[in-house]
């Protein structure tokens, strides 16, 4: 697709490619269900509690999303997580409802008293667990898989069977207890490499040889503890595996599990197999995680991070302004996932990029100010400064000798905080020629400041907020903070804006407004 702008917003390309995208997936490829874990191995990432309502909320986006089954939580473990299983399987969803259980009939009894869709029970087999977490010998393993599955198929709920630690498991015993379960009425069963030391190599193996004695489904739920979750449940998959057990941003223990977005991406455009998610609602899906567990993604992750389709240097840059093709897999677009096309300033940046950037804002210089812009971005780049859009735009203006009056002219800031006290601030600024005073309270310094700039901002209600991030880039409590800000209009059109001051108030006071300025310039 033809690159158009160094941001692509909500244009009705965008809506075309997904949609035909993904009401277009054909029936006839071999389908893979996924089984996302996020409120389940997810939570258990080390520090994360989620709330009920926080549970419901991400629920009902998977559902939104399409996965198959949301494994909603472990009702045993508490009344609060007893209680969120309840209202998920209550909410009427397009996904079946699954809690987890140990072969234990009191853990299973909190799933059916749940009301799940299904039952996902899990008991140690590999030797290792066997001596030192259940204690207990491979007879009796089997006695009580076999029991405790037909005592959840009596109650007529659908059962999935895990083997914990299946990959460190003695094979024999691992296709033994597998068969068992099937004779018991499983209705899929899971093979775990639990603590993530299969290869892709070694996982294809192990499937094929449990693929040949089962009829049910199989399902893998793979860890990331060398880095190799996503690559060893595709593996599975080749070797014949159906389903996958997966969180979104592949939180969860330690390393966390395979990642679902990656998962499902390689699926349907590496392996051109089907599933049942609608990918552009992936990237949201991701944010809305990243919120609430507070787990921050990199920059670089794949699909979904920041710099997952952002383009800085020159080569690359001029290769996808003229067609995206050239420095992005193609077979994967920002748009199939939700998620924007970016140029972005800085170092590594060449002429053509520049112009293209500029261009959003109706600047267009001669042959001659381009290479002047790019070598001054360039200068200020070798600083070690982080460049912005606001850098680059001013950096051009005062090359071309454009540079307008500022909207926004701040000529006061006052804070007032302490330990008894709520933390106020007050600014004055001349705004269009005329003056304008707010006084805001918030929960420390900066949030105060933030609010009161945010109330003169009521002059633009189109304008919002839409990140805001401090970081220090000198130590010491006189360390300089960096300050970047990003403002957005109500067309999706971004502006990113930075300022750095031993005063991380003013700081972040100036980074706003330098960067509504630079957005009203603009339009
Ligand atoms: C690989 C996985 O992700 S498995 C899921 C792991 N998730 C979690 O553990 C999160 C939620 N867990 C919890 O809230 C708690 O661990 C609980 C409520 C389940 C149990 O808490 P406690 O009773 O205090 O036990 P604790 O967690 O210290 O120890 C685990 C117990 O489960 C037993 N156990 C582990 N797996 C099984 C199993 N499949 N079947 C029966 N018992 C099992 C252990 O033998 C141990 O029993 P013991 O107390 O008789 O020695
Ligand atoms: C319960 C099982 C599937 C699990 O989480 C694991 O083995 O990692």
């Amino acid at each position: 697709m033809k690159f158009r702008g160094h941001r692509l917003n909500k244009s009705r390309c965008k809506t075309w490619v997904s949609v035909f995208y993904n009401e277009n997936k054909n029936t006839d490829k071999r389908k893979i269900k996924v089984f996302d874990t996020t409120l389940r191995d997810g939570e258990q990432t080390p520090g994360i509690s989620l709330t009920v309502d926080q549970k419901i909320k991400i629920a009902e986006q998977l559902d939104e999303l399409g996965v198959n089954y949301i494994e909603a939580g472990f009702p045993s473990s508490s009344e609060a997580e007893k209680s969120a299983v309840e209202k998920i399987a209550k909410l009427d969803l397009d996904a079946s409802v699954c809690g987890l259980a140990r072969t234990k009939k009191n853990d299973i009894d909190a799933c059916i008293d749940s009301n799940v869709d299904l039952i996902h029970t899990f008991i140690s087999t590999s030797d290792i667990q066997l001596k030192h977490t259940i204690k207990k010998d491979k007879e009796e393993v089997k006695e009580i898989v076999s029991e405790k599955i037909e005592y959840i198929k009596e109650h007529d709920v659908s059962c999935l069977f895990s083997a914990m630690d299946a990959t460190r498991t003695e094979k024999s015993f691992l296709k033994n207890l597998f068969s068992l379960a099937e004779e018991a009425g499983a209705d899929i069963i899971n093979i775990p490499d639990t603590v993530g030391v299969m290869t892709p190599e070694r996982m294809k193996k192990l499937v094929s040889d449990i693929r040949k004695d089962l009829d049910i489904t199989i399902d893998v739920h793979c860890h990331n503890d060398f880095g190799l979750a996503v690559a060893n449940t595709i593996s599975a998959i080749e070797a014949g595996a159906d389903q996958v057990q997966v969180t979104i941003n592949g939180i969860g223990e330690r390393a966390g599990n395979a990642c679902l977005q990656e998962t499902v991406m390689s699926l349907e455009s590496l392996l051109n197999l089907e599933t049942n998610i609608k990918t552009e609602k992936l990237y949201e899906i991701s944010k809305l995680v990243e919120r609430l567990t507070g787990i921050k993604l990199l920059p670089n992750s794949p699909i979904v991070g920041e710099n997952a389709f952002s383009h800085e240097s020159g080569i690359h840059a001029h290769g996808v302004i003229s067609n995206s093709e050239t420095f992005e897999p193609g077979i994967m677009t920002p748009e199939m996932v939700g998620h924007k096309r970016r140029l972005v300033a800085g170092k590594h940046m060449g002429k053509h990029s520049v112009k293209e950037m500029l261009k959003d804002s109706g600047l267009d210089p001669s042959e001659e100010e381009l290479k002047e812009i790019t070598k001054r971005i360039k200068e200020l780049a070798n600083k070690g400064k982080k460049i912005t859009e606001v850098d680059l735009y001013t950096i051009a203006e005062v090359v071309m000798g454009s540079a307008k009056e500022k909207t926004i002219d701040l000529k006061e800031l006052a804070v007032m905080t302490g330990n008894n006290m709520i933390p106020t601030a007050s600014v004055r600024a001349n705004i269009k020629g005329k003056e304008k005073k707010a006084s805001e309270t918030g929960v420390g310094p900066v949030d105060a400041a933030i609010n009161a700039t945010q109330s003169l901002m009521n002059n633009f209600p189109n304008i919002s907020l839409t990140s805001f991030r401090i970081e220090a880039i000198t130590g010491g409590s006189d360390a300089i903070a960096e300050i970047t800000v990003e403002v957005q209009d109500e067309q999706g059109k971004a502006i990113k804006a930075r300022s750095e001051s031993e005063d991380i108030v003013e700081a972040s006071v100036k980074a706003l407004i330098s960067a509504i300025n630079r957005l009203i310039q603009d339009k």
